[in-house]
């Protein structure tokens, strides 16, 4: 790669009491590219773009954006930066509409009065462009802007917290385990919407168990295990076979050791 990458990690450690989950992890993420990470249960990914995002603070390391060295103490930080993360949990507010929970945390609000903080919600222009923002995404199949989250299959609620990531994201949209639970029409439509991502050049970290998925969309696969990055691989280097033989441990990539 003769590009710099535009998010990087170097050293991170990050310690739950006597659990280390970063152990000294480095990471890259170059311009346009969708980059999967994989590993075994409990290895470190989620606490690897937690640190990335700003969810958590690590406890050593240092993390550069487009060269920048930078501190986030909260998603909200991240978030301002051009860092968007749609995290398992997906942290949606089932009881609201899809606009609104498209702006939960950055509402548009009309102009008031100068120096107001009380300035009124701008519900026609969130509707506005929650609708463009999905239209453009494809999801079609959503007919009502204000139809409450809880409402919708699995794969709708999926594809609204990634049309979310994908209109906020400028810089790097994270998704974790984005297809999980979600049956295979429903996944087909995730795995879309993350080529659409890429395609309008915005890098994706894509964080998955599945490894058909992976080996389908990824331009690179980042291996974690015990805490650090392993190695980086492209899948047409490998089979799904090796790299799952990578992430368990069972067998070693040529010219990498375990210390590495
Ligand atoms: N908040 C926490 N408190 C204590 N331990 C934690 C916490 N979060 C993660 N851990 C521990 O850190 C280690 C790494 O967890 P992490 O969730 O990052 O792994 P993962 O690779 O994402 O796992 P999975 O694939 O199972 O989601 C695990 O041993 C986990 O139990």
């Amino acid at each position: 790669m003769t590009q710099e990458p535009i998010l990087k990690g170097r050293g991170l450690v990050k310690r739950y009491g006597k659990v280390t989950a970063l152990d000294h992890c480095d990471f890259d993420l170059y311009p346009g590219e969708i980059l999967a990470v994989i590993g075994d249960n409990g290895a470190g990914k989620s606490s690897l773009i937690k640190a990335l995002s700003g969810a958590v603070v690590p406890d050593e390391g240092e993390i550069t954006l487009e060269g920048q060295k930078i501190n986030f103490t909260s998603p909200i930080d991240a978030r301002a930066a051009g860092i968007e993360c749609v995290y398992q949990t997906l942290a949606m507010s089932p009881a609201l509409s899809i606009a609104d929970n498209m702006f939960m945390g950055r509402e548009l609000r009309k102009p008031g009065i100068m120096g107001s903080l009380f300035r009124k919600l701008d519900k026609p222009a969130m509707e506005k462009f929650a609708r463009a923002k999905l239209n453009e995404l494809g999801l079609m199949t959503i007919q009502n802007i204000n139809q409450a989250v809880e409402t919708l299959s699995g794969g709708q609620r999926q594809g609204v917290a990634v049309a979310r990531a994908a209109a906020f994201g400028s810089k790097v949209v994270i998704l974790d385990e984005p297809t999980a639970a979600l049956g295979v029409k429903e996944s087909r439509r995730v795995l879309e919407l993350i080529r659409d991502v890429r395609s309008r050049g915005i890098p994706i970290i894509l964080i998955s168990h599945n490894m058909p998925h992976v080996f389908e969309v990824a331009d690179r696969i980042h291996i974690h295990r015990l805490g650090k990055r392993l190695c980086v691989i492209k899948p047409s280097d490998y089979t799904m076979s090796d790299a799952v033989a990578f992430m368990t441990g069972a067998k070693l990539p040529e010219g990498v050791t375990e210390a590495a």
